[in-house]
């Protein structure tokens, strides 16, 4: 076993519906822990919310009233990257982009000791590409939780093309003492839960556009009929559409615009709109106080080709330029350019 013994102390940067989570897991364990968030006051938002975590289990009786009291006494919100200086792993999960992920790694590698393992939350993202802005991109692994990181059991352990099985190892030992089950898989776009679950909700958005049926009967069909713990629009809010969003357009650009990985406009809308779920208040649903509502509107979510009229002024649309045609036999792309959209064009036709 290589696994981090408790008196390590862990880093979390990002402290958002994720690092909060990781924290209070890594904490529960035993270990000191720090989060670092650049938004001000996010920290302590996230001692907050793990502290009512904490509460509710001490409450339904499934944590002692010492162990809660310690694991919350655990962790502390720093203000400065510098503090997390003494860590033995990092954990980043910070907004999925590549450029802000290698941003962060690099000015990590600056302030951690050569022993440090720097590891990513990311849930699509090449684990090489962001280690290779590493002087040591052999310490860069991906340790992927699922949402709500306390609930859920699996952690993917994601090593790219420079990460060496030792550090791959430890974390695999160490998210496993964590209580959490630990696959190894290596890093291609979306690893392997987040490839498959893709269709889950590519397919319920294009059902949505098509006007096959409403959201709510939709996510009740999978969850009744089908079987899932949760509808995929349900899913979709509680990820946060922003999250979701950049994880399907990573994906889409990472195996060159296959259609099958397409995003959606009606995802997109959402984005914009700042309705990134229960984050937000509001999604799909309506999110208040905790509880999901019905879904906000009956009015139709706007469908691929009636949302460029309601898209807001100069909103990016991204088109396919040869099958979207309208009935005067222009395309969607000439009719947002028209209206003064900035177009992202790509081409089912490219190889
Ligand atoms: N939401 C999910 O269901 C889920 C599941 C698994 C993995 N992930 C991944 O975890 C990561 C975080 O997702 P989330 O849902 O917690 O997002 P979130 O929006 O809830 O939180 C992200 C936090 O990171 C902070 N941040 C952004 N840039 C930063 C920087 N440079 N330095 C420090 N803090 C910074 C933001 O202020 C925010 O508080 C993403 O890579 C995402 O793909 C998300």
């Amino acid at each position: 076993m290589t696994v981090l013994n408790t008196e390590a102390t862990v880093g979390v940067v990002g402290a958002g519906a994720m690092g909060a989570g990781i924290a209070q897991v890594a904490a529960l364990a035993g270990h000191r822990v720090k989060i670092h968030d650049t938004f001000a006051g996010a920290g302590e938002k996230a001692l907050a919310r793990i502290a009512g975590n904490l509460d509710k289990e001490f409450a339904k009786g499934r944590l002692e009233k010492q162990k809660r009291d310690a694991t919350g006494a655990r962790i502390e919100a720093v203000s400065s990257l510098s503090a997390l200086a003494d860590c033995a792993i990092v954990i980043e999960a910070i907004v999925e982009d590549l450029h802000v992920k290698q941003r962060l790694f690099a000015e990590l590698e600056a302030i951690v000791p050569d022993t440090t393992i720097l590891a990513t939350n990311t849930s699509s993202i090449s684990i090489s590409a962001i280690a290779s802005v590493l002087k040591r991109p052999d310490r860069a692994v991906g340790m992927h939780f699922f949402n709500p990181a306390p609930v859920m059991k699996l952690v993917e352990v994601v090593s790219g093309a420079a990460t060496s099985a030792r550090y791959a190892a430890t974390v695999f030992d160490t998210a496993t003492a964590w209580g959490k089950t630990a696959v190894h898989c290596r890093s291609t776009p979306g690893f392997i839960v987040n490839r498959i679950a893709r269709p889950y909700y590519a397919e319920a958005l294009r059902l949505l556009e098509e006007g096959c049926a409403d959201i709510a009967t939709i996510d009740a069909l999978m969850t009744d009929g089908g079987g899932f713990r949760m509808g995929p629009f349900r899913l979709m809010d509680l990820i946060g559409h922003d999250v979701n969003y950049a994880v399907t357009r990573s994906i889409f650009e990472a195996y060159y615009f296959d259609p099958r990985y397409r995003p959606s406009n009606v995802q997109k809308e959402l984005v914009d709109a700042g309705w990134l779920g229960v984050k937000a208040g509001r999604g799909f649903y309506d999110h208040v106080d905790g509880s999901t509502q019905p879904p906000v509107s009956e009015e139709p979510v706007p469908t691929s080709t009636s949302a460029l009229d309601q898209l807001k002024p100069g909103a990016e649309v991204w088109t396919d330029k040869f099958v979207v045609r309208q009935t005067d036999g222009r395309t969607a792309a000439d009719h947002a350019l028209e209206v003064g959209h900035p177009v992202a064009l790509y081409d089912l036709c490219m190889n």
